[in-house]
C-alpha cells in the first residue's frame, strides 16, 4: 500500500472511531431515557386501578368512570408507543456503532465552492447538535449517487429539485467492529472487489441484504415510484428477490408517514421461501411486510367447505400423472382457466345470472325447510333487475334475517323447545339464567314464575340454536356456489372454447361432485363468487409484491389486481423459471403480451450474481437466448456429470460427492430431486447415512446441512453445492424450465448424476462441464 494510502486508510480509521464514540455516546442517552419511560409505564400499569374513579351506580358516573379509563390507557400506549421507538432507534444505533457506514462519496454540487464528503449507511446519523448528517442513510436522495454514478459527472433528485455535481471521489468501506476491514476506491458504479467479496462467501440460511452493493439496474427497481405496475424480469441470480427487499424498505422510509409495513404484502412462493426472506427488512432496521403464499390465500376463502388441491399436487400430477386416462383433459383443462378467455366466459356468465340462473340452498333448521330455494329465487328475481347481482344478494340476506327472527319467535312453541328445556343441565340452565340476568329480564324472586321462566329459557335456547343459521344467512351460504361454478360449464358459451371442452367439463364437474377443488378452478371459482356476492377486497394495502410471478396466471393476476384496488403492483420472475407452465404450456402473466393494455412499466435484469462464472456458463445453454446472460466474474470449478451404469449405484456416487463437498467446507448442499416422491425416495436411500433433511412442501425452515428438496420448492432459494440427483429422470421438453431452476439454485458447485441419457444437456457445448 502506497504512503497515501496508508494516511487516507488511518485518517477513515480515526473517523470510524469518532462516528463510534458519538454512536456510543447517543445510545448510552437514549438507554437513560428508555430506562424513565420503561419505569413509567410500569408505574402506570401498577396503579391504573387506583389512579381511575370507578362508578357504576348512575349513567353519570358509569361515564365519568369510562372517561378516566380511557384517560389512564392513553397515557399508558402514549409511552409504550415512546418505548417502541426508542427500542427501535437503540436498535439501530447499535448495527451503526458496529459497522457505521458501507460507502462515502465526495460530491461537488455545482455552485458550491468545495465538495462534500457523503458517508452512507444504513441509516441517518446526526452530529450532536442534530445538524449535520455524519451519516446518510442509504435511502436518502442524495445516496443514489452512490448507486447510479462513477466518479464524474452526476446529478440525484429531491423532491423538489434536481441537483447536478461531480463526483470527486467513490469509496467502499468493509467495517466491522468499528474496525476497517477493506477499503477500495472505485472507478465504476460498485466496484467488482466488494461483490466478490460478497458472493464468494457461503450461502446463507436467511438471505442477506444487499445495500452496500446494489447495482445500478437493480437502484432503478429500489427507487421507482412512478409505476403502478413496475414488471421486473430477470435472470436467475440477477437479484430480483434481493431488490424487492430492498425496494420494501425503500418505500417504507420514502412514504414513511403513509405506507407502514402492514400495507405492504408479499405473495411469495412457498413458505419455506418466508422464512429465507424473513430477516432483510429486521437486518435494516425496518418490520416485516404481510407475507403469504396465494395459496393460503385460497385456502382462508375454500378451505373450509372444500377439499382444495395446492398448486404443489397440481405439479405432482402433471410430473407424474400421465398414466391416468384423463391426463390430457387435465392439462388442456389448466391451459384453459388460466388466460383471460376463460374470465371473459365467467364475466358473460355472470352477466346473464342477471335475469335468471342463480342457484339457490333451502335455508333449513332441524332438518324442516325455513325458507325453499325457489321462494328464494323468486324473490331475488323480483327485485329491481337494474340492481347489481351483489346488491340483490345483499337485500335478500337482509329479508332472510329478518323473517328468521319472526320464525325464531313462532319457534319458541315448538314440542321440541319444551322437552329440550327439560333435558337442559344445570351449567346450560344458569348460563340461561344468567343471559336472562345480564339482560335485566328479570330477578331472583320473578325467576320462580314458572311460565315465565319457560317462556324465557325457550327463548333463549332457540335463540342458540338459531345462531347458525342465522351466522349462514350473513355468510352467504344461502347461495349454491358449487352448483352455479358447476352450471357454468353446461349450456352454450359466446367465447371460443378449446377442443376438448367435453372432457374438461366431466373432470371439473366429477370434482366438484367429490368435493374437490382443482387448483386451477380454485381463483375462477373465487371470481365467481366474488361476482355473485361482492367483491372482497383489501383497500388496506398500498403495494403489493409478487415474487416468482411467472408462476401466476393471467387470470390469477387479474383477481389479485381486484383484491387490492388501491395498491400499486411489483412483479418479480423470469419466463425461464415458469416450472407450473412449463408442463402445459399454460400462459404466465409474465408472458410478452399477457396484460395486454395495461399500463406497465418493464425492467430487465440480464447480468446474475449468484453462482460462478462456470455455473452460468453451463446453465445459460440450457435454456433460449441464455447467451443473453451476463455472469459475474467469479470463478469455480465446472460443472460435473456423472453416469452411473445403473440406477441402484445412483446413491453410492451421490454419497461419494456430498463427502468431498463437505470436506470442501461447504455448508448449505441440497440434493435436487425432480418432484417430492423421488426426493422421498432418495431420502429413504440414502438420508440417513448422510443426515439429510427432507424438504416437503409444508416445511418453514431452510436450515444448514445437506436438505434433500424437490425442484419446484428449491425455487428462489440458494445452496453452497446442488446436487441434481438424477438428471436421466427429466426427460420431457416441458421440463426443461424445471430442470433450469434446479440447476441455477447453486452458488459455487454443481454435481449432476444420471443412469442414462440426458437429453436435456443435448445442447450443451461438452467443454462446459466435466463428464465421467
Ligand atoms: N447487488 C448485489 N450485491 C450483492 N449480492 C447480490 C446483489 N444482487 C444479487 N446478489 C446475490 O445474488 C444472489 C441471488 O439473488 P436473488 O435471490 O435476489 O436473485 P433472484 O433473481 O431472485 O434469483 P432466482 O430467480 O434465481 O431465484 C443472492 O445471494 C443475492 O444476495
Amino acid at each position: 500500500m502506497s504512503a497515501q494510502k496508508q494516511n487516507e486508510l488511518q485518517e477513515e480509521q480515526s473517523r470510524v472511531k469518532w462516528i463510534a464514540e458519538l454512536i456510543g455516546r447517543k445510545k448510552n442517552t437514549l438507554e437513560k431515557h428508555a430506562g424513565k419511560i420503561e419505569s413509567e409505564a410500569l408505574e402506570i400499569r401498577r396503579t391504573f386501578w387506583e389512579d381511575v374513579t370507578v362508578n357504576v351506580d348512575e349513567p353519570d358516573d358509569l361515564a365519568e368512570t369510562y372517561t378516566s379509563i380511557k384517560q389512564q390507557a392513553e397515557l399508558l400506549s402514549e409511552r409504550e408507543r415512546s418505548q417502541n421507538t426508542l427500542d427501535k432507534q437503540l436498535k439501530t444505533l447499535e448495527r451503526l456503532e458496529h459497522s457505521p457506514y458501507f460507502g462515502r462519496i465526495d460530491f461537488h454540487e455545482e455552485g458550491e465552492e468545495a465538495a462534500q464528503s457523503i458517508y452512507i449507511g444504513i441509516a441517518s446519523f446526526l452530529d450532536e447538535n442534530d445538524e449535520d448528517f455524519l451519516i446518510y442513510d442509504w435511502r436518502a436522495p442524495i445516496s443514489s449517487l452512490y448507486y447510479d454514478y462513477p466518479p464524474g459527472p452526476a446529478q440525484y433528485e429531491t423532491s423538489l429539485e434536481k441537483v447536478t455535481g461531480q463526483i470527486e471521489l467513490k469509496r467502499q468501506f468493509v467495517i466491522r467492529e468499528a474496525e476497517i476491514k477493506a477499503m477500495f476506491d472505485t472507478g465504476v458504479t460498485i466496484g467488482d472487489e466488494m461483490l466478490q467479496e460478497v458472493l464468494g462467501n457461503n450461502a446463507d440460511t436467511q438471505m442477506k441484504s444487499i445495500v452496500a452493493t446494489i447495482q445500478k439496474e437493480q437502484n432503478q427497481i429500489i427507487r421507482n415510484e412512478k409505476s403502478n405496475l413496475l414488471i421486473v424480469k430477470g435472470v436467475a441470480g440477477s437479484g430480483k428477490t434481493s431488490a424487492a427487499m430492498q425496494r420494501v424498505a425503500y418505500l417504507l422510509y420514502r412514504y414513511r408517514n403513509i405506507i407502514k409495513s402492514e400495507n405492504i404484502m408479499l405473495f411469495s412462493p412457498n413458505p419455506m421461501f418466508n422464512s429465507y426472506v424473513s430477516t432483510v427488512l429486521p437486518e435494516l432496521g425496518e418490520e416485516n411486510m404481510q407475507q403469504a403464499t396465494f395459496q393460503e390465500y385460497l385456502l382462508s376463502r375454500l378451505g373450509r367447505d372444500f377439499e382444495l388441491e395446492d398448486v404443489f399436487s397440481q405439479m405432482e400430477y402433471l410430473l407424474s400423472g400421465s398414466n391416468d386416462s384423463h391426463y390430457d383433459a387435465r392439462l388442456e383443462s389448466i391451459r384453459f382457466k388460466s388466460g383471460l378467455q376463460f374470465k371473459k366466459l365467467i364475466d358473460n356468465y355472470a352477466a346473464r345470472l342477471s335475469s335468471g340462473g342463480l342457484i339457490f340452498k333451502n335455508v333449513t333448521f332441524r332438518k324442516n325447510i325455513l325458507f325453499s330455494k325457489e321462494e328464494l329465487y323468486d324473490y331475488f328475481y323480483s327485485l329491481d333487475p337494474a340492481l347489481p347481482i351483489p346488491n340483490r344478494i345483499q337485500l335478500l340476506k337482509e329479508h332472510l334475517l329478518k323473517e328468521l327472527k319472526k320464525r325464531a319467535r313462532l319457534e319458541e312453541k315448538a314440542e321440541w323447545v319444551e322437552e329440550e328445556i327439560q333435558f337442559l343441565d344445570k351449567e346450560e340452565f344458569l348460563d340461561a339464567y344468567k343471559y336472562l340476568q345480564d339482560k335485566k329480564r328479570f330477578n331472583e324472586e320473578t325467576f320462580d314464575d314458572f311460565e315465565r321462566e319457560q317462556k324465557f329459557l325457550s327463548r333463549v335456547l332457540v335463540t342458540q340454536k338459531f345462531k347458525s343459521v342465522f351466522n349462514g344467512v350473513k355468510r352467504l351460504r344461502f347461495i349454491d356456489r358449487k352448483a352455479l361454478y358447476s352450471q357454468l360449464f353446461v349450456g352454450e358459451h359466446s367465447v371460443d372454447l378449446p377442443g376438448n371442452w367435453e372432457g374438461i367439463k366431466a373432470l371439473t364437474l366429477e370434482e366438484l361432485r367429490k368435493g374437490h377443488i382443482l387448483y386451477e378452478d380454485a381463483t375462477p371459482f373465487l371470481y365467481l363468487q366474488d361476482l355473485v356476492e361482492g367483491r372482497k377486497s383489501n383497500t388496506g394495502i398500498r403495494h403489493v409484491f409478487i415474487d416468482e410471478a411467472q408462476d401466476y396466471t393471467p387470470f390469477q393476476f387479474a383477481f389479485i389486481r381486484q383484491l387490492f384496488p388501491y395498491s400499486k403492483m411489483t412483479l418479480l420472475g423470469d419466463m425461464n423459471q415458469a416450472v407450473y407452465s412449463g408442463p402445459t404450456g399454460s400462459e404466465t402473466v409474465l408472458a410478452e403480451d399477457a396484460l395486454g393494455i395495461e399500463e406497465k412499466e418493464v425492467i430487465t435484469l440480464s447480468r446474475t450474481y449468484r453462482s460462478t462464472r462456470q455455473i452460468v456458463e453451463f446453465t445459460s445453454q440450457l435454456i433460449e437466448e441464455g447467451y443473453k446472460i451476463q455472469p459475474f466474474n467469479r470463478n469455480g470449478s465446472k460443472p460435473r456429470f456423472t453416469l452411473v451404469g445403473e440406477s441402484g449405484k445412483l446413491a453410492d456416487a451421490v454419497q461419494k460427492s456430498l463427502k468431498r463437498l463437505k470436506a470442501d467446507g461447504h455448508k448449505t448442499i441440497a440434493i435436487i430431486c425432480r418432484t417430492s416422491n423421488e426426493s422421498r425416495q432418495a431420502y429413504e436411500e440414502i438420508g440417513s447415512e448422510i443426515q439429510a433433511r427432507l424438504i416437503e412442501k409444508g416445511t418453514i425452515a431452510y436450515e444448514k446441512g445437506i436438505s434433500i428438496i424437490p425442484a419446484y420448492l428449491a425455487k428462489g432459494i440458494e445452496f453452497d453445492a446442488v446436487i441434481i440427483y438424477n438428471a436421466s429422470s427429466y426427460r420431457d421438453e416441458g421440463e426443461r424450465k424445471l430442470f433450469y431452476t434446479a440447476c441455477t439454485r447453486a452458488m459455487h458447485e454443481l454435481h449432476l448424476f444420471g443412469d442414462g441419457d440426458v437429453p436435456l444437456l443435448a445442447g450443451v457445448d461438452p467443454e462446459l462441464y466435466v463428464r465421467h
